[in-house]
């Protein structure tokens, strides 16, 4: 599903973060991203919806491969990955109901089709009384499922998260890891840049550890 041929990545300025990555993620897996900081994580996980360009190699979705996708399908790519990131970069002038809605609202949905999915969304991640609240008066791990009902509410295929666990204590990292255990139970391919080694040993799922730009 998620295929690294030989991917290189050399950003402007000269460092190099990739070096010829090669590996495959096959669909219906959940795979955890290790490596120290600097190792390439973030900008592994940045080149699988496009947001960089490899350098060399290849990357190929369900086939495809992205360097020969025409600019006007990106959005369509786009569309089948859910992103969330360590700082949850939630809109803080909307209340959740509408930041949830956010990718709906861009694609066009009609209003009751988008406040159906919305709620369903905040119903797996255990949110749907708090519909109505503005992120700032959430806890952060609140905000957190928040973002993560928010990826998911397009219904993906694929979900990327980048350290999603960075800002939370070790309970609250354990609640939003089985989050995505249940999303990737349901056949969601779920990729997960984290630190956290004691919690991704006990969770015990298939480890790509990165060293210098390499699959270690
Ligand atoms: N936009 C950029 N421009 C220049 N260099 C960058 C850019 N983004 C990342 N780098 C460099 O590429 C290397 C890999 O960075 P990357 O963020 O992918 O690592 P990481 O493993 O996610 O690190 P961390 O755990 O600290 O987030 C680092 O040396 C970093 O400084």
């Amino acid at each position: 599903m998620i295929r690294f041929e030989g991917v290189g990545k050399r950003y402007p300025g000269g460092n190099e973060a990739l070096r010829g990555l090669d590996l495959h993620i096959k669909p219906g897996e959940l795979v955890f991203v290790t490596g120290a900081s600097g190792a390439g994580k973030s900008t592994f996980l940045r080149l699988i919806p496009l947001l960089e360009r490899p350098s060399r190699g290849s990357v190929l979705i369900d086939g495809v491969n992205l360097s020969a996708l025409r600019r006007r399908r990106i959005p369509f790519l786009r569309r089948r990955i859910g992103m969330i990131f360590q700082d949850h970069r939630l809109l803080h002038d909307r209340t959740v109901f509408d930041n949830v809605a956010l990718p709906l609202v861009i694609t066009g949905r009609p209003h009751q089709d988008v406040a159906r999915r919305v709620r369903a969304a905040l119903d797996k991640v255990g949110l749907l009384r708090r519909e109505r609240a503005y992120p700032v008066t959430l806890s952060g791990g609140e905000q957190q499922r928040v973002g993560i009902a928010r990826a998911v509410v397009t219904r993906p295929p694929i979900l990327l998260a980048d350290e999603p666990t960075g800002n939370l204590d070790p309970a609250l990292s354990r609640e939003i890891m089985h989050l995505f255990e249940q999303f990737n139970q349901v056949g969601v391919t779920t990729v997960i840049a984290s630190h956290d080694l004691p919690l991704i040993e006990a969770l015990g799922h298939r480890r790509i550890h990165l060293h210098e730009g390499r699959a270690a």
